[in-house]
């Protein structure tokens, strides 16, 4: 009884086993065709890190046969300097999955070896993937090599855009000044009224001319005014012009204004913040409508002028205290270019002192070169008159210093002492000398600065808040200019 139950349980058995043999050999042949098919290469290891397979992707990666291979040590794989690392190896000692960069045979791999533990959680084997990344590597150095030349193609354009500005004396190297003349030069094209911001000497003037000379009104006159060097009195008839008779002291056949001067072309209004509260109005008035009348006339005559302002003043700030207008203010505003200072683009600073030491040393027929260290000190100062200042600085030290070379004992005191002001005060007088002497030679000093600065006597008054005949009388008396 007992043998017929265990007789008819074996052949139970039996059934199962093949059964499960046949589910076994269709799994096998299932990861057969899953390790051949795959298109990454896979390296199977025991856990002696004996390869037991490779698969034909692994082949083809590293130009080998299975047979040359499998049943190999991969340590000795290693020693023989058929593989540089092996991840196999890396993942049987540490038991965690790793991933290796690999060199073989000029191709990029990247290998990653997966232990696969039994029950107990003991290695077993170790499955490792490669996957040629030559391909991408290639595909990721030539996008670097593209961007790169774009990026040279790129600075190639501005150096070009640059060589055009600077033969027309026009020296931009800073990103911030690039900026302000593509501004410039993008609104030549059209119509519309700009306005110029920034600090007294930054080159305001400049643009407006690069505007003017980039505009379809190159061949019509650009007519600059400065509004702070007209009387208030003249203002309102130089601008609009007046008819004869107007008032006592006009000229009997009358006289057109600056606006019929620039028909067709552009007039350029510096200083705009000083123009008096009542010429605002009218000018507002040519803005709205285009058309003038003189003083004392009748007649308005309709003219086609392009308005261009400008200003180192803070107009927002002159709206808010109520002494220029709002709505000239917004009419003006339309497009506003910034021109930062030349501390705010030092970049700037070289290329126009070499510039400026050519263009003087030219025109008398003297080269000079500057030294290293005049140089660094020219860069380090920070020019309150900005590109004016830096110029006046260049014609003096091309005709002052004495030898070819210029070097930092040339350079004005303050820019020598590394931009650090002289002390007050006490650094000025010295013992022996009379209060006199010592308020002349401050005198002397303020008058050097503000020339350089300011460049001419209008200015020079302005900021100094004298009238433009004291000035005349002490450049005189001092012997400057
Ligand atoms: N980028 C530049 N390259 C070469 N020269 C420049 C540059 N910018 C300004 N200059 C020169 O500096 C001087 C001062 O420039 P400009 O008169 O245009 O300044 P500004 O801002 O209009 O001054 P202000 O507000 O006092 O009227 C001019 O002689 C001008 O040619």
């Amino acid at each position: 009884m007992t043998e017929a139950v265990t007789g008819s349980v074996t052949a139970l058995d039996l059934e199962e086993m093949a059964r499960q043999m046949l589910a076994f050999q269709d799994l096998t042949r299932e990861l057969d065709a899953i390790i051949d098919s795959s298109s990454d290469g896979l390296w199977i290891c025991d856990a002696d890190a004996v390869v037991i397979r490779i698969n034909p992707a692994s082949e083809r990666i590293n130009n080998i046969q299975a047979s040359e291979v499998v049943g190999k040590n991969m340590r000795d794989l290693l020693d023989q300097g058929f593989i540089d690392r092996s991840a196999a190896l890396e993942a049987l000692t540490t038991g965690k999955v790793v991933s290796q960069l690999q060199n073989r045979q000029g191709r990029k791999l990247i290998s990653t070896g997966t232990p696969v533990l039994d029950g107990n959680g003991r290695v077993i084997r170790v499955v490792v993937s490669e996957r040629d990344v030559t391909e991408i590597d290639n595909l990721q150095r030539e996008l670097e090599e593209q961007e790169a030349l774009r990026d040279q193609f790129r600075s190639h354009m501005l150096e070009m855009q640059q060589a055009d500005l600077a033969s027309r004396s026009v020296i931009a190297r800073s990103p911030l000044m690039v900026n302000a003349l593509k501004q410039a030069l993008k609104v030549s094209a059209v119509n519309s009224t700009v306005l110029i911001l920034g600090e007294s000497g930054v080159g305001k003037g400049l643009i407006a001319e690069l505007i003017h000379k980039n505009s379809s009104r190159a061949d019509k006159p650009l007519i600059e005014i400065n509004c702070g060097a007209i009387p208030e009195s003249l203002i309102e008839s130089e601008l609009f012009g007046y008819e004869k008779g107007a008032f006592t002291g006009a000229q009997t056949s009358g006289k057109p204004g600056y606006l019929e001067l620039a028909d067709g072309g552009i007039l350029f209004l510096d200083e705009i913040a000083e123009l008096p509260q009542a010429a605002q109005v009218k000018l507002l008035r040519f803005l709205e409508n285009g058309r003038v009348v003189r003083l004392g006339g009748t007649k308005a005559r309709t003219l086609d002028v392009r308005i261009l302002a400008a200003t180192h003043r803070n107009l927002d700030q002159m709206v808010k205290d109520g002494t220029f207008r709002l709505d000239l203010y917004y009419r003006l505003n339309v497009i506003p270019i910034h021109v930062p200072a030349l501390r705010e683009r030092r970049d700037c600073i070289l290329p126009l002192v070499r510039h400026y030491v050519d263009l003087f040393g030219a025109r008398d027929s003297i080269r000079k070169r500057l030294t290293r260290a005049a140089s660094d000190a020219l860069l380090a100062y920070d020019y309150p008159g900005n590109v004016r200042q830096l110029m006046n600085i260049c014609e003096r030290l091309v005709v002052m210093t004495e030898t070819d070379l210029i070097d930092v004992k040339d350079l004005p005191a303050e820019i020598a002492a590394g931009g650090h002001q002289p002390t007050r005060g006490g650094g000025v007088w010295h013992d022996e000398v009379t209060l006199q002497e010592t308020l002349d030679k401050v005198e002397k000093a303020v008058l050097v600065k503000a020339l350089e600065m300011h460049g001419n006597q209008v200015r020079m008054a302005e900021a100094l808040g004298v009238n433009q005949s004291t000035i005349a009388r002490k450049l005189k008396k001092h012997g400057i200019a």
